[in-house]
């Protein structure tokens, strides 16, 4: 079996007393796209932040592309990308600079011509010279979505990532997910937008009140919780009948 590419042992955040996320257990192999999904306050984005190494765990252990995430930051941070659903840009650095300041720190020595491709699949080949500030919202995102790539990393973390895209780009973007999927890149995706999880995750995990709730293919949790009379349901009514009677975050004070 091949190696996985995303380990996670065990994870667990609290802030305070709230228990965040608790017990999460799972590994993602190469090409494999995990889908994440909850409703509002359910761990999502505090799980994906934890996977990237900016929030530190309160208990267990995450390991990508064979490095401890705690032990061994930089190895495992270089293999992967986090792409936050804010776009977090450089006011003062131009389009090409930003591509140009993420290869340096990845040292990425063939990174002008990844830099050029990046751009055209993106649509930005005319906006190397723009600052960001003169970029709307979806060419932010876009932005931020080539310098994720750039050092072509063995994990990709996406928080929302089609939020601010038009019809088209929103096709290019799945498109350009799926691509780098079937190239062997290991895919973290935490959306609302439910039939974009169902049509690319191979498996979803169903997070609520900081725990899991459902771990599978959409057949495994189409089988596992709706029985025979839910045979065609979609992840949406499924996830509506998960969700529903799943906890709130809990509080260190109350029992376990
Ligand atoms: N910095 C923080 N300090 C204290 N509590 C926090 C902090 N960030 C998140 N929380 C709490 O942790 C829980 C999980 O929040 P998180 O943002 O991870 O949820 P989410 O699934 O991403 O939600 P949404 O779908 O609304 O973005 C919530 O109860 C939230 O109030």
């Amino acid at each position: 079996m091949t190696a996985p590419v995303l380990e996670v042992q065990g994870l667990e955040k609290t802030y305070g007393d709230v228990r965040a996320v608790q017990g999460l257990t799972f590994q993602i192999a190469p090409g494999e796209v995990l889908g994440l999904v909850g409703p509002n306050g359910a761990g999502k984005t505090t799980t994906l932040r934890c996977l990237a190494g900016i929030l530190p765990l309160s208990a267990g252990r995450v390991g990508v592309a064979g490095h401890d995430l705690a032990s061994a930051p930089v190895e495992a941070k270089r293999a992967l990308a986090f792409l936050p659903d804010e776009p977090r840009l450089f006011e003062y650095l131009t389009v090409w600079e930003h591509l140009n300041f993420v290869a340096r720190l990845y040292g990425v020595e063939d990174w002008e011509e990844r830099a050029r491709a990046l751009l055209d699949e993106m649509e930005l080949a005319n906006k190397e010279k723009a600052l960001p500030g003169e970029l709307s919202r979806g060419m932010k995102q876009k932005l931020s979505i080539a310098c994720g790539f750039l050092h072509s990393p063995r994990l990709i973390i996406l928080d929302e990532p089609l939020t601010g895209l038009d019809p088209l780009a929103i096709r290019r973007m799945k498109a350009s997910l799926r691509r780098r999927a079937e190239e062997g890149t290991a895919l973290v995706l935490s959306s609302h937008l439910l039939p974009l999880v169902e049509e690319l995750c191979h498996r979803i995990l169903v997070i609520a009140g900081g725990r899991v709730v459902a771990l599978g293919t959409l057949a495994d949790i189409r089988a596992h919780l709706s029985g025979p009379e839910g045979a065609g349901a979609s992840l949406e009514e499924l996830f509506i009948r998960i969700t529903s009677a799943a906890p709130e975050p809990r509080s260190e004070r109350e029992s376990p």
